[in-house]
């Protein structure tokens, strides 16, 4: 299985930008707004894998919640999965509690679906399955 990404909260897109293209020495290779999740993010290349900004658009983001309780930092681990409904099926079997019933649209083409991060050894873990087609 690939980490197809990793979600980092940052208060400023734009700066967390600099920042980031300072520290890795490239720039992002994208930038999208996710109606909604109510983000911008953006996005690197590191090596087979991406780091996503996050910034929140609303108060009511999950991104703008969590940097309130917690302070910027690592958000999410996003695995890549061929077949997301039979991976939702297959983690729901498991015990693992998914935060949405049904995959939704994510950032950079693809199908998202959470799980709970009480369920995950703490980590808020994304699956994302490309959009084929
Ligand atoms: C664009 C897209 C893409 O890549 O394509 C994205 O990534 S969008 C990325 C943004 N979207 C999302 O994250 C959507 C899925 N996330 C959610 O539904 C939510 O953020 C939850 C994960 C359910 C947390 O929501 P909320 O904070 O309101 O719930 P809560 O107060 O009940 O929190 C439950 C407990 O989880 C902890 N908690 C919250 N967020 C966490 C995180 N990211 N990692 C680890 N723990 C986390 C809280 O501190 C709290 O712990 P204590 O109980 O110990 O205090
Ligand atoms: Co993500």
């Amino acid at each position: 299985m690939q980490v197809e990404h990793i979600g980092i909260a940052v208060k400023n897109c734009n700066d967390a930008n600099h920042l980031f293209e300072n520290l890795l020495g490239i720039a992002p290779y994208k930038a999208e707004k996710v109606e909604s999740e109510a983000v911008n993010t953006s996005f690197f290349h590191v090596g087979n894998t991406k780091i996503e900004l996050l910034e929140a658009t609303s108060e009511n983001s999950a991104i703008a919640k969590f940097i309130e309780k917690r302070g910027e930092g690592i958000h999410h681990i996003a695995f890549e999965v061929e077949d997301i409904y039979a991976e939702m099926e297959r983690l729901k079997s498991q015990g693992f509690q998914l935060l949405n019933e049904a995959p939704k649209r994510g950032a950079d083409n693809k199908l998202v679906c959470f799980v709970h991060p009480k369920s995950a050894n703490g980590v808020l873990v994304e699956l994302c399955q490309e959009i084929r087609g």
